[in-house]
């Protein structure tokens, strides 16, 4: 896990947007982290370090601001990337997943040959929040046949319960949050 200084860094670059997208949400905007390259270049060390623990053989983004964040990652773990992609983006043939937000309901898509038996996947995604997103990738994760590597987030909203949402998914691996607010 990062420093102390590292997470007071990360953390220090992520701006409170009270009442957005509505009113009582209090957003995390990561754009301040992104446009400071010590800081986004310490966020990819830190879940480098994550995947190499994980022994992952594949990084699963999510789609929007997970993919900015795993991108790099894969690259520099010199492992590949697939997108989950929100339904409706991906051309070729998809395996989907609908889960519940707190309002209504959403479904999520990966391509099904980009997954598959023997692969170990670390899912990276900004924020976990009610943990509905992350939740629905590892569905997505099992059905294509391959195997849960971890769940890395750099914030985690401990005042909603997405840990917990995830236990079962889980199962025995691993979720990490470099900062928890
Ligand atoms: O734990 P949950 O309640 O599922 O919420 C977390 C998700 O919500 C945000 O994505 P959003 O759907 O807003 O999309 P974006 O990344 O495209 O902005 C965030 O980037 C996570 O993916
Ligand atoms: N409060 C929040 N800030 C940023 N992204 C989110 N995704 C879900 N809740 C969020």
């Amino acid at each position: 896990m990062p420093s102390e200084d590292v997470r007071e860094l990360l953390l220090s670059r992520i701006k409170d947007v009270p009442d957005y997208p509505k009113p009582g949400v209090m957003f995390k905007d990561i754009t301040p982290l992104l446009a400071d390259p010590k800081a986004f270049a310490a966020l990819t060390d830190a879940l480098v370090e994550l995947a190499v623990r994980y022994g992952a053989t594949k990084i699963v983004g999510l789609e929007a601001r997970g993919f900015i964040l795993a991108a790099p990652v894969a690259v520099q773990a010199g492992i590949g990337f697939v997108p989950v992609r929100k339904a409706g983006k991906l051309p070729g043939a998809t395996l989907a997943q609908s889960y519940e937000l707190e309002y209504g309901t959403a479904e999520i898509e990966v391509h099904a040959e980009d997954l598959a038996a023997g692969d170990r996947v670390m899912v990276i995604d900004d924020v976990l929040a009610t943990g509905g997103t992350a939740e629905a990738s590892l569905s997505l994760i099992r059905r294509a046949g391959a195997e849960v590597a971890g769940v890395a987030v750099l914030m985690e909203l401990s005042f909603l319960p997405g840990r917990l949402r995830l236990a079962d998914a889980l199962g025995a691996a691993p979720l990490d949050a470099l900062i928890v607010v």
